[in-house]
């Protein structure tokens, strides 16, 4: 799937955001390797920690379908520059993506930067550093 297609998809997303507190809408497409695209919105809640970011709904949707092979990440937001991903985000994406993913961040005017799953978050906690030695 073409990159300009999979941003619609991620724009048609960000509409459903629920973001009463943050009136902040970021919307997310996933593409599995099978051609499956996961759509992500944020959605707030009165206890606002609750929040899960657009990232990880399109994630942990596609992770509860049984469906773990990504092929691209998108993200986008109505921001100045490319959207910028959260720590907790980022840290998420490290661990269930591949790491020469590619992850295209982008905003409403078009502005994109194109980082790879090892870039948007060098020195990650991994799995394999749970292992005992
Ligand atoms: O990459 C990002 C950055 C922020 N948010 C959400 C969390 C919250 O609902 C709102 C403001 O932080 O934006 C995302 O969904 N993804
Ligand atoms: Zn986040």
């Amino acid at each position: 799937m073409k990159k300009e297609l999979l941003i619609e998809e991620a724009k048609l997303a960000r509409e459903k955001a629920y973001v009463p507190y943050s009136k902040f809408k970021v919307g997310a497409a996933l593409l599995s390797e099978n051609g499956t695209v996961y759509h992500g919105c944020n959605i707030e809640n009165a206890a606002y920690s609750m929040t899960n970011c657009a990232e990880r709904t399109a994630l942990f949707k596609a992770v509860s379908e049984g469906d773990t092979s990504f092929k691209k990440l998108v993200v986008i937001a109505d921001t100045e520059g490319p959207v910028s991903p959260c720590g907790a985000c980022r840290q998420v994406i490290s661990e269930l993506c591949p790491k020469d993913m590619e992850v295209v961040l982008t905003n409403l005017k078009g502005d994109i930067q194109t980082l790879t799953v090892a870039e948007l978050l060098p020195g990650a906690f991994s799995p394999e550093d749970l292992h005992e030695h």
